[in-house]
């Protein structure tokens, strides 16, 4: 099977998983908004501010025309910053129209959109019109760019309303180190994958702060109870929380230095201003909007998420982080089920 790909995104992972696409042989087209990054694509073969000491195969080309990116295509990947898919799927369905392609819809991002509390799947199905696309799946799991890049062993789980979307998915990406499951869960599978993130953040804070592993496995346990409550009540499988968009994202983000949210937490944790961390960091940290949804979202539907609450609090009304953990610590008792 070879296919045209266009990948809409040449972040750290929108190009890492267009190297997994070119070698297993598709016609990728890796498209980004900035044109310096084309070039060092195109001449160097690298994305040295993205994915550090890696080169790329000739044969991945990258675009900043999304037309031409778009020519003939059998599938788009959207891996943009959750902030600007509705504007690039905007930009897409412009072109699709005119071309009348129907090409399979995936992405790999991973929040909640601002004020509408839309999930990546909700917000391309909306910007992008059936006649103009066929089914659309989300490609989510414990996958760091980095890891990938060396090919360490990585599992990750394609989920879709449709069966044949997900298996088509699965086809495209499998290869010796990266194996795809499929899975039917769109809901659970897009808010386990945005949610993580949060507790990600508060994981690197316990870290800067100097808590122990018990803390840690504390917030991540209880972190991945209140995404399953929120989830649950849109209709989510639990069964998809001790999956790989579950337990599997909470592990990888909450316990690893390659988590941008992981890293943005420690250095708050050891008060760092919030400003200077978004500045230094230079990439998405996608948990600081996803918080915000999360609690709004919490607010609005009457779930109970004190993690977020807490970390909502530290983030936007500018609470002190040991009182936070103090006030969690000190909330009456309960049954844990
Ligand atoms: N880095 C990783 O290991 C993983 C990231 N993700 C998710 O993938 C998504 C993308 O993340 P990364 O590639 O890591 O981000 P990144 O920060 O490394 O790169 C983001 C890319 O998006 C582009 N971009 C930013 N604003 C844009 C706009 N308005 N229009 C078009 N392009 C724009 C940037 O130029 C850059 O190329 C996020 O939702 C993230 O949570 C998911 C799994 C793993
Ligand atoms: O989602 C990820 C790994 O599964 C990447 O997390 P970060 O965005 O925190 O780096």
């Amino acid at each position: 099977m070879s296919e045209k790909i266009a990948v809409l995104g040449a972040g750290s992972w929108g190009s890492i998983l267009a190297n997994v696409l070119d070698g297993n042989g598709h016609d990728v087209r890796l498209w980004s908004y900035n044109p310096k990054q084309v070039e060092e694509l195109n001449t160097q073969h690298t994305n040295s501010h993205y994915i550090k000491d890696f080169t790329f195969s000739p044969s991945l080309v990258a675009y900043s025309d999304l037309a031409s990116a778009l020519v003939d295509v059998d599938a788009i990947l959207f891996v943009v910053p959750t902030k600007a898919v509705r504007a690039v799927a905007g930009q897409v369905s412009e072109i699709l129209q005119k071309t009348g392609l129907q090409p399979q819809l995936i992405h790999a991002s991973k929040g909640i959109e601002q004020k509408t509390y839309k999930r990546i799947s909700q917000i391309l199905a909306e910007e992008i019109p059936a006649t103009n696309r066929k089914s659309v799946t989300v490609l989510s799991g414990p996958s760091h760019a980095e890891d990938v890049a060396r090919k360490d062993i990585t599992l990750i789980t394609a989920a879709s309303e449709s069966p044949d979307a997900a298996k088509y998915t699965q086809k495209l990406f499998m290869t010796s180190y990266f194996r795809v499951y499929t899975n039917s869960d769109v809901i659970g599978v897009e808010i386990g994958a945005a949610l993580k993130n949060i507790i990600a953040l508060g994981a690197g804070a316990l870290h800067g702060l100097g808590y122990g592993d018990n803390a840690k496995a504390a917030l991540m346990t209880r972190g991945l109870a209140e995404i399953s409550r929120l989830a649950t009540s849109f209709g989510a499988d639990p069964m998809t929380f001790i999956g790989l968009s579950g337990v599997g994202d909470v592990i990888v983000t909450a316990t690893s230095s390659n988590s941008r949210n992981w890293r943005a937490g420690d250095e708050l944790g050891r008060g760092e201003a919030l400003d200077d961390v978004i500045n230094h960091m230079g990439m998405v940290i996608e948990g600081l909007a996803t918080t915000k949804a999360a609690y709004e979202l919490s607010q609005e539907r009457g779930v109970s998420m004190p993690i977020t609450e807490a970390i909502y609090q530290v983030i936007y009304k500018g609470k002190d982080i040991r009182q936070a953990i103090s006030d969690l610590m000190q909330r009456e008792g309960r049954s844990e089920f």
